[in-house]
């Protein structure tokens, strides 16, 4: 019997602050021609009020937030009737919230959808990310907090990553010296090798 079952994908494009989410992400999605969901717009306003004083979240904090990063990507993905994907920014820094994301899809009991994530994460040498961020005017995330997130980092590794094994589903992405139209060509190139989005 052959599966009538609906498919959406969300890409979560994910590292530190300043590795180029928010930037790469929109290019990502005009390409895919699907819905860009910009992660930073979901958090409560206590984390806002809490990462602006310069506090770093914790994982009590982020709960809510990886929740919100799952419901509104998925519907997003699955309202897309053109593309059924969609690209989402979460610096989703530890496999814990990586695998927390996929447990709040909204569609995880469903017969009629199924969905999957493919986690993209970007990284670059901490004084790099330093300096950019330290360029964006009048965001709520300072430099200050940076540090918090490279101690805490997971950059997937070992058979999650993806075509690595069937579970795999995580790609790490060295930014390092690259153009953001440079990373978008390899992401592309990643995602069309390990067939993510078939
Ligand atoms: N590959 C890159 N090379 C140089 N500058 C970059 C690159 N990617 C992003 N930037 C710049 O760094 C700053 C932070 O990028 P942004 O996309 O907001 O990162 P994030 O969403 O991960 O915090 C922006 O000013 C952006 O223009
Ligand atoms: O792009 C950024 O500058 C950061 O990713 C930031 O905007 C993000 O919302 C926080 O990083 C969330 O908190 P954690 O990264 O500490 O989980």
């Amino acid at each position: 019997m052959t599966s009538s079952k609906k498919t959406a994908t969300v890409i979560v494009l994910g590292g530190p602050s300043g590795t180029g989410k928010t930037t790469i992400g929109l290019m990502l999605a005009d390409k895919l021609q699907c819905p860009f969901v910009e992660g930073d717009s979901l958090h409560p306003a206590e984390n806002i009020n809490k990462m602006g004083n310069n506090i770093p979240l914790t994982d009590t904090d982020r709960w809510p937030w990886l929740t919100q990063i799952s419901r509104q990507s998925v519907q997003a993905a699955v309202a897309s009737t053109t593309s059924h994907l969609s690209v989402v920014s979460c610096s989703m820094l530890k496999a814990i919230y990586r695998d927390y994301i996929k447990s709040e899809n909204p569609f995880l009991q469903s017969d009629d959808v199924a969905v999957k994530f493919v986690f993209v994460f970007l990284h670059c040498r901490f004084e790099d990310g330093l300096k950019r961020v330290g360029g964006r005017e009048s965001h709520f995330f300072k430099a200050d907090l940076t540090k918090s997130q490279y101690d805490i980092m997971e950059i997937p590794a070992g058979d999650r990553i993806l075509g690595l094994s069937p579970s795999g589903s995580e790609l790490p992405i060295d930014t390092t010296n690259k153009k953001p139209e440079v990373i978008l060509t390899e992401i592309l190139e990643k995602l069309a090798y390990f067939k993510a989005l078939e």
